[in-house]
Protein backbone atom coordinates (compact mmCIF):
# COMPACT_ATOMS: atom_id res chain seq x y z
CA UNK A 1 0.00 0.00 0.00
CA UNK A 2 1.15 3.40 -0.99
CA UNK A 3 2.40 5.99 1.90
CA UNK A 4 -0.46 8.03 1.05
CA UNK A 5 -2.84 5.42 1.91
CA UNK A 6 -1.73 4.54 4.94
CA UNK A 7 -1.76 8.63 5.93
CA UNK A 8 -5.21 8.46 4.98
CA UNK A 9 -6.00 5.67 6.99
CA UNK A 10 -3.87 6.53 9.79
CA UNK A 11 -6.12 9.71 10.12
CA UNK A 12 -9.60 7.90 9.20
CA UNK A 13 -8.52 5.77 12.26
CA UNK A 14 -7.83 8.94 14.44
CA UNK A 15 -10.58 10.73 13.30
CA UNK A 16 -12.99 7.62 14.65
CA UNK A 17 -10.89 6.95 17.68
CA UNK A 18 -11.83 10.64 18.81
CA UNK A 19 -15.48 10.32 17.85
CA UNK A 20 -15.61 7.04 20.28
CA UNK A 21 -13.83 9.32 22.75
CA UNK A 22 -16.19 12.42 21.88
CA UNK A 23 -19.35 10.27 22.80
CA UNK A 24 -17.28 8.59 26.26
CA UNK A 25 -17.13 12.23 27.64
CA UNK A 26 -20.76 12.44 26.46
CA UNK A 27 -21.98 9.69 28.95
CA UNK A 28 -19.33 10.78 31.54
CA UNK A 29 -21.31 14.32 31.24
CA UNK A 30 -25.03 12.38 31.77
CA UNK A 31 -23.17 10.65 34.98
CA UNK A 32 -21.56 14.10 36.00
CA UNK A 33 -25.20 15.62 35.48
CA UNK A 34 -27.08 13.29 37.73
CA UNK A 35 -24.42 13.89 40.86
CA UNK A 36 -24.22 17.43 40.68
CA UNK A 37 -28.23 18.08 40.42
CA UNK A 38 -29.00 15.79 42.72
CA UNK A 39 -26.50 17.52 45.07
CA UNK A 40 -27.20 20.75 44.17
CA UNK A 41 -30.95 20.59 44.96
CA UNK A 42 -29.96 18.76 48.20
CA UNK A 43 -28.41 22.24 48.81
CA UNK A 44 -25.12 20.66 48.79
CA UNK A 45 -22.92 23.94 47.46
CA UNK A 46 -19.85 22.66 48.87
CA UNK A 47 -20.02 19.83 46.89
CA UNK A 48 -21.39 21.40 43.86
CA UNK A 49 -18.31 23.69 43.60
CA UNK A 50 -15.72 21.12 44.63
CA UNK A 51 -17.21 19.49 41.59
CA UNK A 52 -17.01 22.19 39.31
CA UNK A 53 -12.91 21.66 38.48
CA UNK A 54 -13.34 18.51 37.27
CA UNK A 55 -16.07 19.52 34.77
CA UNK A 56 -13.98 22.33 33.63
CA UNK A 57 -11.32 19.80 33.02
CA UNK A 58 -13.75 17.53 31.01
CA UNK A 59 -15.02 20.45 28.86
CA UNK A 60 -11.39 21.43 27.90
CA UNK A 61 -10.78 17.78 26.62
CA UNK A 62 -13.92 17.20 24.98
CA UNK A 63 -13.71 20.77 22.95
CA UNK A 64 -10.29 19.61 22.06
CA UNK A 65 -11.14 16.19 20.89
CA UNK A 66 -14.24 18.17 18.61
CA UNK A 67 -11.84 20.57 17.19
CA UNK A 68 -9.18 18.23 16.57
CA UNK A 69 -11.36 15.71 14.84
CA UNK A 70 -12.98 18.36 12.57
CA UNK A 71 -9.28 19.66 11.98
CA UNK A 72 -8.16 16.00 10.95
CA UNK A 73 -11.44 15.27 9.15
CA UNK A 74 -10.80 18.64 6.80
CA UNK A 75 -7.41 17.53 6.50
CA UNK A 76 -8.31 13.97 5.04
CA UNK A 77 -11.24 15.37 3.28
CA UNK A 78 -8.41 17.43 1.03
CA UNK A 79 -6.24 14.55 0.73
CA UNK A 80 -9.02 12.04 -0.46
CA UNK A 81 -9.72 14.51 -2.64
CA UNK A 82 -6.58 15.48 -4.35
CA UNK A 83 -5.72 11.48 -4.40
CA UNK A 84 -9.23 10.96 -6.44
CA UNK A 85 -8.89 13.36 -8.46
CA UNK A 86 -5.03 12.65 -9.69
CA UNK A 87 -6.44 9.24 -10.51
CA UNK A 88 -9.24 10.31 -12.01
CA UNK A 89 -7.44 12.35 -14.42
CA UNK A 90 -4.91 9.74 -14.72
CA UNK A 91 -8.02 7.61 -16.45
CA UNK A 92 -9.25 10.74 -18.52
CA UNK A 93 -6.04 11.43 -19.73
CA UNK A 94 -4.79 8.61 -20.64
CA UNK A 95 -5.69 6.05 -24.14
CA UNK A 96 -8.23 8.55 -24.92
CA UNK A 97 -10.83 8.85 -22.54
CA UNK A 98 -11.29 11.92 -22.83
CA UNK A 99 -12.17 11.61 -26.45
CA UNK A 100 -13.96 8.42 -26.53
CA UNK A 101 -16.32 10.43 -23.70
CA UNK A 102 -17.10 13.06 -26.30
CA UNK A 103 -17.36 11.10 -29.23
CA UNK A 104 -17.65 7.85 -28.27
CA UNK A 105 -21.05 5.42 -28.32
CA UNK A 106 -21.75 6.40 -24.46
CA UNK A 107 -21.26 9.73 -23.96
CA UNK A 108 -20.74 10.96 -19.98
CA UNK A 109 -22.39 14.58 -20.15
CA UNK A 110 -20.14 17.33 -18.50
CA UNK A 111 -17.01 15.31 -17.63
CA UNK A 112 -14.94 18.46 -16.64
CA UNK A 113 -18.20 18.94 -13.34
CA UNK A 114 -17.56 14.97 -12.62
CA UNK A 115 -14.01 15.60 -11.83
CA UNK A 116 -14.01 19.09 -10.48
CA UNK A 117 -17.29 19.21 -8.71
CA UNK A 118 -18.71 15.95 -7.90
CA UNK A 119 -15.19 14.51 -6.71
CA UNK A 120 -15.09 17.22 -4.08
CA UNK A 121 -18.33 17.06 -3.05
CA UNK A 122 -18.07 13.14 -2.87
CA UNK A 123 -15.43 13.24 -0.80
CA UNK A 124 -17.09 15.96 1.68
CA UNK A 125 -20.39 13.90 2.17
CA UNK A 126 -19.33 10.92 2.24
CA UNK A 127 -16.50 11.46 5.17
CA UNK A 128 -18.89 14.05 7.19
CA UNK A 129 -22.04 11.03 6.65
CA UNK A 130 -19.61 8.65 7.42
CA UNK A 131 -18.05 9.59 10.71
CA UNK A 132 -21.66 10.85 11.32
CA UNK A 133 -22.73 7.35 10.72
CA UNK A 134 -20.53 5.94 13.35
CA UNK A 135 -20.68 8.58 15.41
CA UNK A 136 -24.35 7.58 15.28
CA UNK A 137 -23.93 3.99 15.82
CA UNK A 138 -21.56 4.38 19.03
CA UNK A 139 -23.79 7.03 20.75
CA UNK A 140 -26.87 4.76 20.72
CA UNK A 141 -25.20 1.55 21.85
CA UNK A 142 -23.47 3.73 24.47
CA UNK A 143 -26.54 5.69 25.94
CA UNK A 144 -28.93 2.32 24.80
CA UNK A 145 -26.83 0.29 27.60
CA UNK A 146 -27.51 4.18 30.13
CA UNK A 147 -30.64 3.77 28.96
CA UNK A 148 -31.60 0.15 29.67
CA UNK A 149 -30.09 0.00 33.14
CA UNK A 150 -30.94 3.16 34.75
CA UNK A 151 -34.78 2.80 33.09
CA UNK A 152 -35.15 -0.26 35.07
CA UNK A 153 -37.95 -2.84 34.24
CA UNK A 154 -41.73 -1.28 33.80
CA UNK A 155 -44.81 -3.64 36.09
CA UNK A 156 -48.09 -3.73 34.47
CA UNK A 157 -50.58 -5.90 36.26
CA UNK A 158 -52.96 -8.33 34.44
CA UNK A 159 -55.50 -10.73 34.77
CA UNK A 160 -54.15 -10.55 38.55
CA UNK A 161 -50.14 -11.33 37.12
CA UNK A 162 -47.44 -8.95 37.03
CA UNK A 163 -45.75 -8.60 33.56
CA UNK A 164 -42.25 -7.04 33.79
CA UNK A 165 -41.20 -4.79 30.94
CA UNK A 166 -37.27 -4.64 31.18
CA UNK A 167 -35.63 -1.07 29.49
CA UNK A 168 -39.12 -0.04 28.92
CA UNK A 169 -37.84 3.60 28.38
CA UNK A 170 -35.00 2.43 26.12
CA UNK A 171 -38.05 0.38 24.15
CA UNK A 172 -40.77 3.11 24.50
CA UNK A 173 -37.73 5.35 22.98
CA UNK A 174 -36.99 3.24 20.25
CA UNK A 175 -40.44 2.86 19.15
CA UNK A 176 -41.76 6.58 19.78
CA UNK A 177 -38.82 7.62 17.33
CA UNK A 178 -39.28 5.08 14.71
CA UNK A 179 -42.78 5.62 14.45
CA UNK A 180 -41.86 9.20 13.74
CA UNK A 181 -39.06 8.22 11.86
CA UNK A 182 -41.77 6.40 9.38
CA UNK A 183 -44.11 9.33 8.81
CA UNK A 184 -41.38 11.65 8.51
CA UNK A 185 -39.78 9.57 5.81
CA UNK A 186 -43.48 9.33 3.99
CA UNK A 187 -43.48 13.53 3.89
CA UNK A 188 -39.75 13.26 3.00
CA UNK A 189 -39.31 10.64 -0.18
CA UNK A 190 -40.59 13.47 -2.49
CA UNK A 191 -37.99 16.16 -1.87
CA UNK A 192 -35.06 13.68 -2.93
CA UNK A 193 -36.25 13.61 -6.38
CA UNK A 194 -36.59 16.94 -6.70
CA UNK A 195 -33.29 17.85 -5.50
CA UNK A 196 -32.10 15.00 -7.95
CA UNK A 197 -33.61 16.92 -10.22
CA UNK A 198 -31.96 20.09 -9.13
CA UNK A 199 -28.88 19.25 -9.90
CA UNK A 200 -29.64 17.86 -13.43
CA UNK A 201 -31.27 21.19 -14.34
CA UNK A 202 -28.37 23.48 -12.53
CA UNK A 203 -26.01 21.41 -14.35
CA UNK A 204 -27.71 22.08 -18.18
CA UNK A 205 -27.51 26.31 -16.83
CA UNK A 206 -23.82 25.93 -16.25
CA UNK A 207 -23.21 23.63 -19.60
CA UNK A 208 -25.11 26.20 -21.44
CA UNK A 209 -23.34 28.98 -20.30
CA UNK A 210 -20.24 27.57 -20.93
CA UNK A 211 -21.31 27.01 -24.70
CA UNK A 212 -21.92 30.78 -24.86
CA UNK A 213 -18.25 31.31 -23.48
CA UNK A 214 -16.30 28.67 -25.46
CA UNK A 215 -18.96 29.93 -29.38
CA UNK A 216 -19.06 33.72 -28.15
CA UNK A 217 -17.29 34.87 -32.02
CA UNK A 218 -19.87 32.38 -33.64
CA UNK A 219 -22.87 33.21 -31.60
CA UNK A 220 -21.61 37.67 -32.00
CA UNK A 221 -21.50 37.60 -36.17
CA UNK A 222 -24.85 35.34 -36.18
CA UNK A 223 -26.38 38.19 -33.19
CA UNK A 224 -27.77 35.17 -31.80
CA UNK A 225 -27.96 36.77 -28.07
CA UNK A 226 -31.95 36.47 -28.35
CA UNK A 227 -31.59 32.71 -29.03
CA UNK A 228 -29.32 32.29 -26.37
CA UNK A 229 -31.21 34.56 -24.44
CA UNK A 230 -34.10 32.30 -25.03
CA UNK A 231 -32.27 28.93 -24.11
CA UNK A 232 -31.13 29.87 -21.05
CA UNK A 233 -34.91 30.84 -19.82
CA UNK A 234 -35.75 27.91 -20.61
CA UNK A 235 -33.23 25.92 -18.23
CA UNK A 236 -33.93 28.95 -15.55
CA UNK A 237 -37.62 28.23 -15.84
CA UNK A 238 -36.98 24.35 -15.21
CA UNK A 239 -35.46 25.53 -12.19
CA UNK A 240 -37.61 27.68 -11.26
CA UNK A 241 -40.29 25.01 -11.18
CA UNK A 242 -38.61 22.24 -9.49
CA UNK A 243 -37.48 25.02 -6.60
CA UNK A 244 -41.23 25.84 -6.10
CA UNK A 245 -41.33 21.63 -5.26
CA UNK A 246 -38.01 21.45 -3.31
CA UNK A 247 -39.56 24.41 -1.27
CA UNK A 248 -42.59 22.65 -0.56
CA UNK A 249 -41.37 19.75 0.23
CA UNK A 250 -38.92 21.06 2.48
CA UNK A 251 -41.54 22.69 4.45
CA UNK A 252 -43.72 20.11 4.74
CA UNK A 253 -40.30 17.81 6.05
CA UNK A 254 -39.26 20.50 8.26
CA UNK A 255 -42.98 20.85 10.12
CA UNK A 256 -42.93 17.07 10.66
CA UNK A 257 -39.87 16.91 11.97
CA UNK A 258 -40.26 19.95 13.62
CA UNK A 259 -43.54 18.78 15.34
CA UNK A 260 -41.74 15.66 16.61
CA UNK A 261 -39.19 17.44 18.29
CA UNK A 262 -40.74 19.74 19.76
CA UNK A 263 -43.36 16.96 21.42
CA UNK A 264 -40.61 14.64 21.69
CA UNK A 265 -39.90 15.47 25.37
CA UNK A 266 -43.91 15.00 25.97
CA UNK A 267 -43.40 11.34 25.10
CA UNK A 268 -40.26 11.04 28.04
CA UNK A 269 -42.65 12.48 30.33
CA UNK A 270 -45.27 10.16 29.66
CA UNK A 271 -42.92 7.01 30.16
CA UNK A 272 -41.20 8.51 33.15
CA UNK A 273 -45.03 8.67 34.86
CA UNK A 274 -44.70 5.00 36.15
CA UNK A 275 -41.25 6.42 38.15
CA UNK A 276 -42.58 9.67 39.56
CA UNK A 277 -46.14 7.69 40.27
CA UNK A 278 -43.34 5.06 42.34
CA UNK A 279 -41.52 7.96 43.98
CA UNK A 280 -38.52 6.62 42.09
CA UNK A 281 -37.41 9.93 40.73
CA UNK A 282 -35.14 12.42 41.60
CA UNK A 283 -34.13 15.54 39.57
CA UNK A 284 -30.21 14.30 38.95
CA UNK A 285 -31.76 10.75 37.57
CA UNK A 286 -34.10 12.94 35.65
CA UNK A 287 -31.69 14.87 34.15
CA UNK A 288 -29.26 11.67 33.09
CA UNK A 289 -32.76 10.13 31.68
CA UNK A 290 -33.46 13.17 29.70
CA UNK A 291 -30.20 13.13 28.32
CA UNK A 292 -29.65 9.63 27.28
CA UNK A 293 -33.37 10.19 25.89
CA UNK A 294 -32.54 12.88 23.60
CA UNK A 295 -29.38 11.02 22.10
CA UNK A 296 -30.57 8.05 21.83
CA UNK A 297 -33.18 9.51 19.58
CA UNK A 298 -31.24 11.79 17.81
CA UNK A 299 -28.69 8.94 16.72
CA UNK A 300 -31.74 6.75 15.99
CA UNK A 301 -33.08 9.69 13.91
CA UNK A 302 -29.55 10.20 12.65
CA UNK A 303 -30.23 8.17 9.04
CA UNK A 304 -33.75 9.48 8.45
CA UNK A 305 -32.34 13.49 9.37
CA UNK A 306 -29.67 12.89 6.96
CA UNK A 307 -32.26 11.07 4.42
CA UNK A 308 -31.75 13.98 1.67
CA UNK A 309 -28.30 13.98 2.63
CA UNK A 310 -27.34 10.29 2.04
CA UNK A 311 -29.61 10.59 -1.24
CA UNK A 312 -27.04 12.94 -2.70
CA UNK A 313 -24.34 10.90 -1.69
CA UNK A 314 -25.68 8.40 -3.04
CA UNK A 315 -26.41 9.75 -6.74
CA UNK A 316 -23.35 11.79 -6.97
CA UNK A 317 -21.73 8.06 -6.77
CA UNK A 318 -23.91 7.09 -9.30
CA UNK A 319 -22.55 9.52 -11.69
CA UNK A 320 -18.95 9.02 -10.75
CA UNK A 321 -19.59 5.36 -11.44
CA UNK A 322 -21.04 5.81 -14.62
CA UNK A 323 -18.42 8.24 -15.98
CA UNK A 324 -15.77 5.34 -14.59
CA UNK A 325 -17.43 2.84 -16.68
CA UNK A 326 -17.55 4.78 -19.70
CA UNK A 327 -13.78 5.97 -19.34
CA UNK A 328 -13.07 2.23 -18.51
CA UNK A 329 -15.26 1.37 -21.91
CA UNK A 330 -12.68 0.58 -24.86
CA UNK A 331 -13.49 1.93 -27.97
CA UNK A 332 -14.71 -0.81 -30.54
CA UNK A 333 -11.55 -2.19 -31.98
CA UNK A 334 -12.55 -3.96 -34.82
CA UNK A 335 -9.45 -2.03 -36.95
CA UNK A 336 -6.35 -3.32 -36.14
CA UNK A 337 -3.07 -0.95 -35.90
CA UNK A 338 0.55 -2.34 -36.01
CA UNK A 339 3.35 -0.47 -35.32
CA UNK A 340 6.44 -1.73 -37.99
CA UNK A 341 10.22 0.02 -37.99
CA UNK A 342 9.87 1.50 -41.38
CA UNK A 343 8.30 4.70 -42.97
CA UNK A 344 5.71 2.53 -44.97
CA UNK A 345 2.16 2.65 -44.45
CA UNK A 346 -0.07 -0.19 -45.09
CA UNK A 347 -3.30 -0.78 -45.33
CA UNK A 348 -5.13 -3.98 -45.73
CA UNK A 349 -8.65 -4.90 -46.33
CA UNK A 350 -9.90 -1.75 -44.33
CA UNK A 351 -13.41 -1.44 -44.05
CA UNK A 352 -14.64 1.82 -42.45
CA UNK A 353 -18.51 1.85 -40.49
CA UNK A 354 -20.45 4.08 -39.24
CA UNK A 355 -21.12 3.41 -35.09
CA UNK A 356 -24.24 1.96 -35.79
CA UNK A 357 -22.40 -0.82 -38.70
CA UNK A 358 -23.40 0.74 -41.85
CA UNK A 359 -20.98 1.32 -43.53
CA UNK A 360 -18.63 4.73 -44.99
CA UNK A 361 -15.76 3.65 -47.19
CA UNK A 362 -13.40 0.45 -47.75
CA UNK A 363 -9.97 0.51 -49.20
CA UNK A 364 -8.55 -3.10 -50.35
CA UNK A 365 -4.56 -3.34 -49.82
CA UNK A 366 -2.84 -0.46 -50.11
CA UNK A 367 1.23 0.02 -49.81
CA UNK A 368 2.08 3.68 -49.50
CA UNK A 369 6.35 4.03 -49.27
CA UNK A 370 8.23 5.30 -47.44
CA UNK A 371 8.75 9.19 -48.42
CA UNK A 372 5.88 9.27 -50.89
CA UNK A 373 3.27 12.15 -50.62
CA UNK A 374 -0.29 10.52 -51.26
CA UNK A 375 -3.10 12.67 -51.37
CA UNK A 376 -6.50 11.60 -50.27
CA UNK A 377 -9.51 12.91 -52.26
CA UNK A 378 -13.29 12.30 -52.06
CA UNK A 379 -16.16 14.03 -52.09
CA UNK A 380 -17.65 15.56 -48.77
CA UNK A 381 -18.93 12.95 -45.37
CA UNK A 382 -16.63 10.02 -48.34
CA UNK A 383 -14.79 9.18 -44.81
CA UNK A 384 -11.50 11.01 -45.82
CA UNK A 385 -11.03 12.28 -41.87
CA UNK A 386 -12.40 8.92 -40.74
CA UNK A 387 -9.74 7.33 -42.90
CA UNK A 388 -7.23 9.31 -40.61
CA UNK A 389 -8.95 8.77 -37.35
CA UNK A 390 -8.69 5.38 -37.48
CA UNK A 391 -4.86 5.61 -38.39
CA UNK A 392 -4.92 7.74 -34.79
CA UNK A 393 -6.22 4.56 -32.96
CA UNK A 394 -9.74 6.74 -33.13
CA UNK A 395 -12.09 4.91 -34.81
CA UNK A 396 -12.42 1.16 -34.56
CA UNK A 397 -15.80 0.98 -36.14
CA UNK A 398 -15.17 -1.22 -39.37
CA UNK A 399 -11.94 -4.13 -40.11
CA UNK A 400 -8.93 -4.54 -41.38
CA UNK A 401 -5.30 -4.02 -40.24
CA UNK A 402 -3.34 -0.64 -40.45
CA UNK A 403 0.88 -1.39 -40.51
CA UNK A 404 2.73 1.85 -39.77
CA UNK A 405 5.23 3.43 -37.60
CA UNK A 406 2.84 4.79 -35.14
CA UNK A 407 5.35 6.24 -32.27
CA UNK A 408 6.87 8.60 -34.87
CA UNK A 409 3.73 9.29 -36.81
CA UNK A 410 2.28 12.66 -36.43
CA UNK A 411 -1.77 14.14 -37.07
CA UNK A 412 -2.70 17.63 -38.00
CA UNK A 413 -5.99 18.21 -38.06
CA UNK A 414 -7.79 21.33 -39.45
CA UNK A 415 -7.94 23.03 -35.97
CA UNK A 416 -4.72 22.60 -34.11
CA UNK A 417 -5.15 22.88 -30.75
CA UNK A 418 -3.91 26.12 -28.88
CA UNK A 419 -2.58 25.37 -25.30
CA UNK A 420 -3.00 28.53 -22.81
CA UNK A 421 0.71 30.36 -22.28
CA UNK A 422 3.17 31.38 -24.13
CA UNK A 423 3.62 31.39 -28.54
CA UNK A 424 6.75 28.91 -27.39
CA UNK A 425 4.41 26.73 -25.54
CA UNK A 426 2.22 26.54 -28.37
CA UNK A 427 4.75 25.96 -31.05
CA UNK A 428 6.20 22.77 -28.73
CA UNK A 429 2.54 20.74 -28.28
CA UNK A 430 2.72 18.14 -27.26
CA UNK A 431 6.48 18.69 -25.79
CA UNK A 432 7.63 20.79 -23.07
CA UNK A 433 8.44 24.22 -24.29
CA UNK A 434 12.10 23.72 -23.33
CA UNK A 435 12.19 20.81 -26.06
CA UNK A 436 13.44 23.34 -28.73
CA UNK A 437 15.88 26.17 -28.26
CA UNK A 438 15.05 29.45 -30.09
CA UNK A 439 16.92 29.38 -33.59
CA UNK A 440 15.22 26.14 -33.88
CA UNK A 441 11.64 27.77 -33.19
CA UNK A 442 12.67 30.75 -34.92
CA UNK A 443 13.32 28.96 -38.40
CA UNK A 444 10.09 27.21 -37.96
CA UNK A 445 8.25 30.21 -37.46
CA UNK A 446 10.19 31.54 -40.73
CA UNK A 447 9.40 28.59 -42.79
CA UNK A 448 6.01 29.10 -42.17
CA UNK A 449 5.80 32.75 -42.68
CA UNK A 450 5.60 33.33 -39.05
CA UNK A 451 8.63 35.67 -38.87
CA UNK A 452 6.90 38.68 -36.90
CA UNK A 453 6.21 36.27 -33.90
CA UNK A 454 9.88 35.10 -33.39
CA UNK A 455 10.10 38.17 -31.06
CA UNK A 456 7.12 37.22 -28.72
CA UNK A 457 8.16 33.59 -28.71
CA UNK A 458 7.97 33.70 -24.91
CA UNK A 459 5.07 35.74 -25.03
CA UNK A 460 2.16 34.41 -22.60
CA UNK A 461 -0.95 35.63 -24.19
CA UNK A 462 -4.48 34.42 -25.12
CA UNK A 463 -2.85 33.14 -28.61
CA UNK A 464 -5.59 31.03 -29.79
CA UNK A 465 -7.92 34.47 -29.76
CA UNK A 466 -4.58 36.93 -31.04
CA UNK A 467 -3.83 33.70 -33.68
CA UNK A 468 -6.11 33.76 -36.81
CA UNK A 469 -7.16 30.06 -37.83
CA UNK A 470 -5.01 30.55 -41.01
CA UNK A 471 -2.02 31.29 -38.50
CA UNK A 472 -3.17 28.71 -36.03
CA UNK A 473 -2.77 26.22 -38.93
CA UNK A 474 0.59 27.66 -39.81
CA UNK A 475 1.85 27.05 -36.31
CA UNK A 476 0.54 23.77 -36.96
CA UNK A 477 2.79 23.20 -40.07
CA UNK A 478 5.71 24.50 -37.65
CA UNK A 479 5.46 22.32 -34.71
CA UNK A 480 5.40 19.41 -37.74
CA UNK A 481 8.65 21.23 -38.67
CA UNK A 482 10.18 21.05 -35.39
CA UNK A 483 8.90 17.16 -34.53
CA UNK A 484 10.27 16.00 -37.52
CA UNK A 485 7.75 13.10 -37.96
CA UNK A 486 8.74 10.19 -39.99
CA UNK A 487 4.87 10.14 -40.95
CA UNK A 488 2.80 13.18 -41.48
CA UNK A 489 -0.65 12.87 -41.86
CA UNK A 490 -2.92 16.45 -42.73
CA UNK A 491 -6.45 16.34 -42.15
CA UNK A 492 -7.16 19.81 -44.35
CA UNK A 493 -4.75 21.55 -42.41
CA UNK A 494 -4.16 24.13 -44.37
CA UNK A 495 -7.45 24.66 -45.78
CA UNK A 496 -7.86 28.29 -43.84
CA UNK A 497 -4.68 29.75 -46.31
CA UNK A 498 -4.53 31.64 -48.73
CA UNK A 499 -3.03 30.18 -52.13
CA UNK A 500 0.62 31.78 -51.79
CA UNK A 501 0.65 30.70 -47.59
CA UNK A 502 -0.92 27.09 -48.41
CA UNK A 503 2.02 26.84 -51.28
CA UNK A 504 4.80 28.22 -48.42
CA UNK A 505 3.31 26.06 -46.35
CA UNK A 506 3.72 22.70 -48.46
CA UNK A 507 7.07 23.86 -49.98
CA UNK A 508 8.24 24.33 -45.83
CA UNK A 509 7.25 20.39 -45.57
CA UNK A 510 8.27 18.95 -48.56
CA UNK A 511 11.79 20.50 -48.01
CA UNK A 512 12.54 20.33 -44.50
CA UNK A 513 10.73 16.76 -44.18
CA UNK A 514 12.50 15.45 -47.09
CA UNK A 515 11.88 11.38 -46.33
CA UNK A 516 8.91 11.32 -44.75
CA UNK A 517 5.69 9.95 -45.72
CA UNK A 518 3.33 12.36 -45.94
CA UNK A 519 -0.44 11.80 -46.57
CA UNK A 520 -2.60 15.09 -46.73
CA UNK A 521 -6.76 15.04 -47.20
CA UNK A 522 -7.39 18.03 -48.98
CA UNK A 523 -9.94 19.52 -51.26
CA UNK A 524 -7.65 21.93 -52.61
CA UNK A 525 -7.13 20.52 -56.42
CA UNK A 526 -3.71 22.85 -56.13
CA UNK A 527 -1.88 20.49 -53.62
CA UNK A 528 -2.11 17.89 -55.96
CA UNK A 529 0.98 18.85 -57.27
CA UNK A 530 2.99 18.15 -54.06
CA UNK A 531 1.78 14.78 -53.81
CA UNK A 532 2.51 11.74 -56.50
CA UNK A 533 -0.53 9.40 -55.76
CA UNK A 534 -4.23 10.01 -55.03
CA UNK A 535 -6.03 7.83 -53.21
CA UNK A 536 -10.18 8.76 -54.13
CA UNK A 537 -12.73 7.19 -51.63
CA UNK A 538 -16.48 7.49 -51.84
CA UNK A 539 -19.66 6.56 -52.90
CA UNK A 540 -17.69 6.90 -56.62
CA UNK A 541 -14.92 4.38 -55.69
CA UNK A 542 -16.58 1.38 -54.33
CA UNK A 543 -12.33 0.10 -53.86
CA UNK A 544 -10.00 2.84 -53.24
CA UNK A 545 -8.26 3.81 -56.44
CA UNK A 546 -4.93 5.14 -57.10
CA UNK A 547 -5.54 7.67 -59.70
CA UNK A 548 -2.80 9.07 -60.36
CA UNK A 549 0.77 8.12 -60.30
CA UNK A 550 2.14 10.80 -62.24
CA UNK A 551 5.01 12.87 -59.72
CA UNK A 552 4.42 16.01 -60.39
CA UNK A 553 5.88 17.63 -57.36
N1 LIG B 1 -19.27 10.05 -34.58
C1 LIG B 1 -19.97 9.76 -35.68
N2 LIG B 1 -21.14 9.12 -35.58
C2 LIG B 1 -21.86 8.80 -36.68
N3 LIG B 1 -21.46 9.09 -37.93
C3 LIG B 1 -20.29 9.72 -38.08
C4 LIG B 1 -19.49 10.10 -36.97
N4 LIG B 1 -18.38 10.71 -37.45
C5 LIG B 1 -18.50 10.71 -38.80
N5 LIG B 1 -19.64 10.13 -39.18
C6 LIG B 1 -20.14 9.96 -40.54
O1 LIG B 1 -19.14 9.36 -41.31
C7 LIG B 1 -19.15 9.87 -42.62
C8 LIG B 1 -17.74 10.30 -43.02
O2 LIG B 1 -17.38 11.44 -42.25
P1 LIG B 1 -15.96 12.14 -42.47
O3 LIG B 1 -15.86 13.23 -41.49
O4 LIG B 1 -14.91 11.10 -42.46
O5 LIG B 1 -16.13 12.72 -43.93
P2 LIG B 1 -15.10 13.54 -44.79
O6 LIG B 1 -14.89 12.78 -46.05
O7 LIG B 1 -13.88 13.85 -44.00
O8 LIG B 1 -15.97 14.84 -45.06
P3 LIG B 1 -15.49 16.37 -45.28
O9 LIG B 1 -14.79 16.41 -46.60
O10 LIG B 1 -16.79 17.11 -45.31
O11 LIG B 1 -14.62 16.72 -44.13
C9 LIG B 1 -20.16 11.01 -42.64
O12 LIG B 1 -21.36 10.53 -43.21
C10 LIG B 1 -20.39 11.32 -41.18
O13 LIG B 1 -21.70 11.74 -40.94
Amino acid sequence: MSEEKWQGLTLLAGIVALSFLSVQTAVWFGKWDQRFFDAFFAFKVAECIGMLPVYVAVIFVSVGIHVTQTYMTQILSMRWRLWNTRVYLRQYLSHEAYYRLEHGLEKADNPDQRIADDLSQMTIWALRLGLDAIQAVTTLLSFSVVLWEIGGALTIPFRGHDIHVPGYLFLGTVAATLLASLILEKFGAPLVDADYRQQHFDADLRAGLLDIRRNSEQIAFYGGEDAENARLSTYLSHIATNWRSVVTYTWRANFVSGFFNGTATIILWLLLMPKLMAHALTFGLYSRINAAFMQVRRSLQWFIDNYTDLATLRSILQRLSEFERIMAHPFQKGITRHQVDTRDVEIRDLVLNRPDGTPIASIASLVIRGGERWMIVGPSGAGKSTLLRAMAGLWGHGSGDLFFDIRHAMFLPQRSYMPAGTLRQALSYPLAPGCHDGPACGTALTAVNLGPYVARLDEDADWPAILSPGEQQRLAAARALLLRPRILFLDEATSALDDENERLVYDALTTHLAGATIISVAHHAALRRYHQCALAIGPGYPRAERITTAREA
